[in-house]
């Protein structure tokens, strides 16, 4: 099976090796689209990799029928509409340490050029002028760095800033003042940083609550004569209250890389003195764009081959070592999901996923996403997917319960899923065999031995002589080959059921026939 794959940002050519390496990759790289010939291409694709320039809207996602993955080489996603890749089942995956370098190196590059008005001198130069008095700058040794967001970049800034002798005060809802002493800053309120920083750097995602997290009233919080810079997103920074500031004399210099409309389209900020900029270069650097293109790459090989993606930003993501523990029961789960679903008949109100044994030492969410993806796939059809599971029970009011126990009954790992509809429950439970692979072995109260394959039938019966003869009479009489039976029930004379493996489907006219048996109740085809 090929795969078309759309690349419509610049991207490094070594980076993109990998993809062209891959045999069943065909790749298109058509940079510069407008949105309306996007919109007219995207349905051949199966995976779109971008940088920031590509609106990937709603519209493209949706004309998108055939996208599977959506690669950001590099970190911010705010121009993908991840709501609408999730409702739609598709991936989207970024490289989030690829340009942490760049980006870091670029703020502090802009940090210096501020403090000493490096591209206003060098453009008055450009002009043929010495002028050697409207340059004055300020040293950095000594002042104070606020960082707002202390992430990957945050941090390396921190770094480097300690570097030039500056204090840094950090605020991110998520530094500890335990990890802030490691690392010899100051740990602080936002309020705080405002307050005591000489320069004020920001490094957060753009998101509704750091949109205009630095606005006219943050300003007024500030020390006359601060300094500026926004290397992460534009809109973190409100643009009109920063011109504001700077009219007013309370902003000296602001260095900015990002803006809130990009390609920039309104450069009154620009035509300020006080104010330098680059167009979105942080991660501009051949190091940074050879990291990122290959870290998507192969995280679009990864999924589009059926792997598991080692930077999903719509879905969670686990540590390698817990993805390996956990993996070999991603088949188990889904089918015992299918499973279940098939012999509930009715619309799952319900999920109790019960994990017991060693497994619950981990986090075993994408489990309980493959059972729901298994459940749903019944009533949904193949569109459900592990991106979109989660979210189509959610839309559907199903409720999920994951409990963990450690008392495992024989088995060294046990999952039992058990679903409520509005007849009652259905309840299934598997293993996995050492050596001998995934098991059924408990259907509602009944111990079975079946693997999980093929073309399965349910039976319900009364337990009673020549019930099982019957059935695989009639079975003959259609040429439908028996390749397993097991056989469980309440008490003699009670309930009872079959678990048949069949050599093909079981046809609607063989299942008419089947249910007409003398003794038996109900009988489920189960296609694995
Ligand atoms: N200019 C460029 O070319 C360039 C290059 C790379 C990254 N970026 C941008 O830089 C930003 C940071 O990237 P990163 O890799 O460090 O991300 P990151 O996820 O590692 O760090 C972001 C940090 O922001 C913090 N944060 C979130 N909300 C906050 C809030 N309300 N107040 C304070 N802190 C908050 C988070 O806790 C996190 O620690 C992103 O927006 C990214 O797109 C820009
Ligand atoms: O979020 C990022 O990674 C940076 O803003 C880089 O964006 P770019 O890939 O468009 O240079």
């Amino acid at each position: 099976m090929s795969f078309q794959i759309l690349i419509s940002d610049p991207l490094s050519e070594e980076g993109i090796h990998p993809l062209r390496q891959t045999d069943n990759m065909e790749i298109t790289v058509a940079t510069g689209q407008s949105e309306e010939e996007l919109l007219s291409n995207i349905e051949q694709y199966d995976a779109l990799l971008v940088r920031s320039q590509t609106q990937v809207t709603k519209e493209v996602i949706q004309k998108g029928k055939n996208l599977k993955v959506i690669g950001r080489a590099g970190v911010g996603v705010d121009n993908i509409d991840l709501d609408a890749a999730t409702e739609h089942g598709v991936i989207v995956v970024n490289a989030p340490d690829g340009n942490t370098n760049s980006a870091a190196e670029h703020t502090i590059a802009m940090l210096m050029s501020l403090a000493r008005k490096i591209p206003q001198a060098f453009y008055s130069l450009k002009q043929q002028k010495w002028d050697r008095k409207s340059y004055v700058g300020v040293e950095l040794k000594g002042k104070t760095l606020g960082i707002v967001g202390l992430g990957r970049i945050g941090a390396e800034v921190a770094y480097r800033a300690k570097g030039q002798r500056l204090n840094v005060v950090a605020y991110d809802p998520y530094l500890t003042e335990e990890r802030a002493d490691k690392m010899g800053i100051q740990c602080a309120t936002l309020e705080e940083v405002l307050h005591q920083a000489d320069f004020i750097t920001v490094h957060t995602p753009l998101l509704k609550a750091t949109k205009h997290i630095i606005n006219d009233d943050a300003f007024k919080q500030m020390k006359p004569g601060v300094q500026i810079i926004n290397c992460a997103r534009g809109g973190i920074i409100d643009e009109d209250a920063l011109y504001r500031a700077i009219l007013d004399g309370k902003v000296a210099g602001a260095a900015l890389d990002v803006f809130e409309e990009e390609p920039l389209q309104n450069f009154h900020l620009l035509e300020l003195p006080e104010v330098i900029a680059t167009p979105h270069l942080g991660a501009s650097t051949v190091e940074a764009q050879e990291n990122v293109a290959i870290d998507v790459s192969h995280d679009v090989i990864n999924i589009l081959n059926g792997g598991v993606a080692r930077n999903p930003v719509n879905l969670p993501s686990l540590p390698a070592e817990v993805m390996k523990r956990i993996e070999p029961y991603f088949n188990l789960s889904e089918k015992l999901g299918t499973f279940v679903a098939h012999i509930a008949k009715e619309a799952v109100e319900e999920v109790n996923i019960y994990y017991s044994g060693d497994l619950t030492e981990h986090d075993v969410t994408p489990l309980t996403r493959n059972t729901v993806k298994g459940i749903l796939k019944r009533f949904l059809g193949e569109h459900v997917n592990d991106v979109n599971a989660t979210y189509f029970a959610d839309k559907k009011d199903i409720t999920i319960n994951e409990q963990k126990t450690s008392v495992t009954k024989g088995f060294t790992n046990l999952l039992t899923v058990e679903v409520k509809t509005r007849n009652g429950f259905a309840k299934v439970a598997g293993t996995l065999l050492n050596g001998l692979g995934t098991r059924i072995v408990k259907v509602d109260t009944y111990s079975v031995d079946v693997v999980p394959t093929g073309n399965l039938v349910l039976i319900r019966h009364k337990d009673q002589p020549g019930a099982i003869g019957r059935v695989g009479s009639l079975l003959a009489q259609f040429d439908v080959n028996i390749a397993t039976m097991q056989v469980g029930r309440s008490d003699v004379g009670g309930d009872a059921i079959m678990m048949l493996t069949v050599d093909r489907q079981i046809d609607e006219d063989v299942l008419v026939d089947l249910k007409e048996v003398t003794d038996i109740y109900d009988v489920t085809p189960i296609d694995l």
